[in-house]
């Protein structure tokens, strides 16, 4: 079925235009680009970069990554492109809610294109992602012409007080200190940022570098400093804020020397109170925007004002870094936080779940809190699909629709642990043979053993209920199914079995 996103005749077929444009040959059926596109790739590759530039824009980071990042481009005919997503369910909610925007896009992009064919991927697995186009720009420049087509950021942001309007990102209201859930990965972050956000530029907290890994709270911690700084009733008034990431402050310092506006560009960001860089890595191998940076953190830090810098190492790892600028980056309050555990997991779980308002089991938040331990921002978006699945389709969260709906994230987080290792594991526990895993023996000192390992199958890993009946003896999914409520059952009334299980879990997922 295909989103058809306006009438119209069919478009034409496109041909070369002598410029060495795209032509498409279709004598054997088969999609022949010529010309610059022809060389690796899809020919469409480079529309397809702009369009997910555009949509991740548009939608912003969490959704993008939760819904659109798996997409990838199909074959052409005649006016009508194949999209690809690794999930029926996926498949769904985009069409549902992205198939007109993707339309609209794709028109605007290839004027030819006029539907848009959202499909399941051949082999269901996310293929590659959309390469960037090759436009001769160095990756240390920022493409203007993208930058300058693409839409600011969505009205759902709260622009900040301040006096460079058009300098700064906007701060986004969802990453308040209300919103940020402490836990000891981070809760010393937190108290630095509270601090700074109570009295910037005191003593030994300027800078205040926070650091970490991916998606583990840096960006939130730092919107919740500006956001607390402007807040209109703030007492002591509200403060000039400009947060940025550092390839904006790149981008800004580039077209100020392209247009020869570098003085206003230093005098828009030493005039603020306070100055926020987000992911600072960004300038290692950008000696210029490093010497600019440089500055500009000396004209603001002898002048009292605050500096809050993001990055994804502490400064003295940040090889690549001028020396003079790691240790001025060192030498205010430095403030790591940590990977997350799985009590800050859940904790964080019970959060967003408790927000949304819908009803999410807590076997649910602890299966997704096991399974998910990379970051906070992949835990997030599990969850809001998980939610949006629900609301979508009004059905319960249950674990079994957890496994289905998330099928492709729980087998990017599949720690490996096969079914093998969990039955050799619950053998030896219960000291029964292995064999016995798959035999017909129902004594119970076996059969309550073989039902605990196809439950900690069904928990553990993302095989299917007939994958796992296969391999304990063949036996119907079914069984399986009735294994797994069984030592449910027996966890919520029998709390020494219980303990078996969850220590038996333990061990097979460190
Ligand atoms: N402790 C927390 N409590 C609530 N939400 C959190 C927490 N930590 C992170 N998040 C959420 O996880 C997502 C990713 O966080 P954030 O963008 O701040 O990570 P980051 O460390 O800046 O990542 P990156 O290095 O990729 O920029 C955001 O939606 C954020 O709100």
């Amino acid at each position: 079925m295909s989103t058809t996103m306006m009438g119209g005749s069919p478009g034409g077929v496109m041909v070369a235009d002598g410029q060495g444009g795209m032509a498409l040959d279709r004598s054997g059926g088969d999609l022949q680009a010529r010309g610059p596109e022809a060389r690796g790739g899809h020919p469409f590759a480079a529309h397809w970069a702009r369009i997910c530039a555009r949509l991740q824009l548009e939608v912003g980071e969490v959704e993008y990554r939760t819904w659109l990042r798996q997409m990838t481009l199909g074959a052409v005919d005649q006016d009508e492109i194949t999209l690809y997503l690794p999930t029926r369910f996926l498949r769904d909610w985009v069409r549902s809610q992205y198939g007109d925007r993707l339309g609209a896009l794709w028109n605007a992009e290839v004027a030819e294109i006029r539907r848009v064919e959202l499909a399941l991927a051949p082999d269901h697995s996310a293929n590659a992602r959309p390469e960037p186009p090759e436009d001769g720009m160095t990756a240390s420049e920022p493409r203007p012409a993208m930058a300058a087509s693409l839409p600011g950021p969505s009205s759902a942001f709260t622009p900040v007080v301040e006096k460079n309007s058009d300098l700064a990102a906007p701060l986004d209201p969802r990453f308040s200190f209300d919103g940020f859930v402490v836990g000891k990965p981070n809760e010393f972050a937190y108290a630095c940022a509270r601090r700074v956000a109570e009295r910037p530029s005191s003593p030994g907290f300027n800078p205040l570098f926070l650091y970490g890994g991916v998606g583990l709270g840096k960006t939130h911690l730092m919107h919740a400093v500006g956001l607390e700084l402007t807040r209109p009733d703030r007492s002591g008034g509200a403060v000039s804020v400009a947060y940025m990431s550092a390839e904006k402050f790149m981008y800004r310092f580039i077209a100020a020397i392209r247009s020869q506006q570098t003085m206003e560009f230093k005098e828009q960001l030493r005039s603020v109170d306070v100055l926020m860089i987000d992911d600072l890595q960004f300038l290692i191998g950008k000696d210029n925007t490093q010497e600019e940076f440089f500055h500009t953190f000396n004209a603001l830090v002898d002048a009292g004002k605050q500096i809050v810098v993001s990055a994804d190492k502490s400064p003295s790892d940040l090889s690549g870094l001028e020396d003079r600028l790691r240790t001025r980056l060192g030498c205010g309050m430095v403030a790591d936080i940590h990977a997350t555990t799985f009590e800050l997991r859940i904790s964080i779980l019970e959060a967003k779940a408790q927000a949304s308002g819908v009803a999410v089991p807590p076997k649910v938040l602890e299966f997704l809190a096991h399974k998910i331990t990379t970051n906070v921002r992949e835990l997030e978006g599990a969850l809001n699909r998980l939610i949006a699945h629900a609301n979508l389709f009004g059905r319960p969260v249950t674990l079994e629709a957890t496994q289905e709906v998330l099928h492709d994230i729980l087998k990017a987080h599949d720690r490996r642990v096969t079914i093998e290792e969990i039955q050799r594991k619950v053998s030896e526990h219960w000291n029964i043979r292995l064999t016995d895993m798959s035999s017909a023996r129902r004594a119970r000192a076996v059969a309550r053993p073989r039902q605990v390992a196809m439950y900690l199958s069904k928990q553990l890993t993302s095989r299917s209920l007939p994958e796992i009946g296969r391999k304990f003896g063949n036996r119907d999914h079914t069984t399986v199914m009735h294994a797994v409520s069984r030592v449910q059952e027996l966890m919520t009334t029998d709390s020494a079995f219980a303990e078996d299980v969850e220590l038996l879990r333990r061990m097979l997922e460190s």
